[in-house]
């Protein structure tokens, strides 16, 4: 079923806390940003649970401000033809920053030492004594030399990568599906594990930085630990659902686990030994909100105003350039004649066709056509018609 609509001020709802200059990026008289509106034409989120929400019919686009989209049912988006969006890279150094923060905290058992120092607040006059007495158990570990393990080469993970070689460890890193720009960036110095079994054998510490899907949920388990060294350091700032927490509460118990530092606590996590929790912070900085925000909010911009689709998770990425003409921005299912149908409906009316662009992804496909001749308000309802009776037509929208 497809729908075609002639825009007007458009409506932007936040389902989280979006920085300033994500919302300064729409103009206020093309649009509105409403959180209370009940039919958006788009949504801005960040880690908002939204896989019970209904969508309006008005809603095309999703923007995550922020990398991961597991809390957007984004099979159901492609299904009724909605666009989601993330904004790659623009929070990376931000969790870089925080990953080796932690990395050199867990090995110098800085938490644990100042968590024990501020015990020690009624002590008086013996605080010096004492901590010269209790120091010993906190005595940890220099990073330089030691082996980390870097499981996703990604936005974050190369820069994890990187930075570690250049404070002297050595660096495994394990990403099948590595993209050809990270792999450019990367440091030749960064060792190459063409297997995950290797990196678990070798890694002192082991940082993961995959997103959360069907493959890499549990990557860290019962069976998964064994390969590691005892006492390895293991650091998620992904998601919680990477490890099996079972599992990780008796490694931990073993030892097998030395430490385990992650961004994502629940009430079990909160309890397990030799763990340390974060709230969730890994990207919570004013420089990343902002980055991120910015870019979540020109990508809806402009996929509002011109159809043009850069960064998105599920439709293919296209691009047009916008001339003002009256275009046809139309996903469908990817068949073979789609774009024959479409061009045939739009010539019977006598309308010419000035640009176009198909681009497919999978079983979908996205055409926009941009049409010479004005198009009257009273031919639209009859196109609609026709381009709605097109079989595999998904959405498509007169801009
Ligand atoms: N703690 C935070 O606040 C925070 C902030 C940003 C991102 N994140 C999490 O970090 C994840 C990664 O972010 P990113 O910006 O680096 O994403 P990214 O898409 O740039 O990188 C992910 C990398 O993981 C790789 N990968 C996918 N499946 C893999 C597998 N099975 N084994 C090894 N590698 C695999 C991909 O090829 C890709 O290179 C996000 O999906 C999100 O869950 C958390
Ligand atoms: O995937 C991400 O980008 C992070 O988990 C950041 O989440 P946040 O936007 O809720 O801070």
């Amino acid at each position: 079923m497809s729908t075609i609509t002639l825009d007007t001020v458009k409506k932007i709802k936040t389902l989280n806390n979006i920085a300033e200059g994500g919302l300064n990026v729409f103009q206020k008289d093309t649009f509105m940003v409403d959180n209370d509106c009940e039919n958006p034409d788009a949504i801005m989120v960040r880690s908002f649970n939204m896989h019970s929400m209904e969508f309006g019919h008005q809603l095309k686009a999703i923007a995550r401000a922020g990398a991961g989209v597991n809390n957007i049912p984004v099979d159901k988006c492609t299904e009724q033809g909605i666009v989601v969006f993330n904004t790659p890279g623009a929070n990376a150094n931000a969790v870089k920053e925080m990953v080796l923060t932690s990395l050199m905290a867990s090995s110098r058992n800085l938490f644990a030492g100042v968590s024990w120092t501020k015990t020690l607040e009624a002590e008086g006059e013996q605080v010096p004594q004492l901590v010269e007495a209790g120091k010993k158990q906190f005595a940890g570990k220099e990073i330089k030399g030691k082996t980390l393990g870097v499981i996703g080469l990604g936005a974050i993970g190369a820069l994890v990568a990187n930075d570690a070689i250049a404070l002297d460890m050595d660096v495994i890193g394990f990403d099948p599906f590595i993209s050809v720009d990270t792999a450019w960036n990367l440091s030749r110095n960064v060792q190459r594990a063409l297997t995950i079994e290797e990196l678990f054998a070798s890694a002192d510490y082991i940082t993961v930085h995959t997103p959360l899907t069907d493959d890499t949920r549990g990557m860290f388990n019962q069976a998964t630990f064994s390969m590691m060294k005892p006492g390895v350091h293991i650091l998620n700032f992904s998601r919680g659902e990477l490890v099996n927490e079972t599992d990780m509460e008796a490694a931990l118990e073993s030892g097998i686990v030395g430490q385990y530092i992650t961004d994502f606590p629940n009430e079990n996590v909160l309890k397990m030994k030799n763990t340390v929790c974060t709230p969730h912070i890994g990207a919570s900085t004013k420089e990343s909100e902002e980055n991120c925000a910015i870019m979540a909010g020109r990508q809806i911009r402009d996929f509002l105003q011109t159809g043009n689709i850069k960064n998105s998770v599920n439709f293919p990425n296209a691009c047009l350039p916008y001339t003002g003409k009256q275009r046809v921005a139309a996903f469908h299912q990817n068949v073979p004649g789609m774009v024959g149908k479409l061009t045939s409906a739009i010539s019977s009316y006598d309308l010419n066709i000035a640009d176009m662009v198909n681009r497919s992804r999978g079983d979908y496909a996205y055409t926009m056509i941009d049409i010479d001749t004005n198009v009257t308000n009273n031919i639209i309802p009859h196109l609609e018609g026709k381009i709605n009776l097109i079989e595999g037509m998904i959405t498509a929208r007169f801009i």
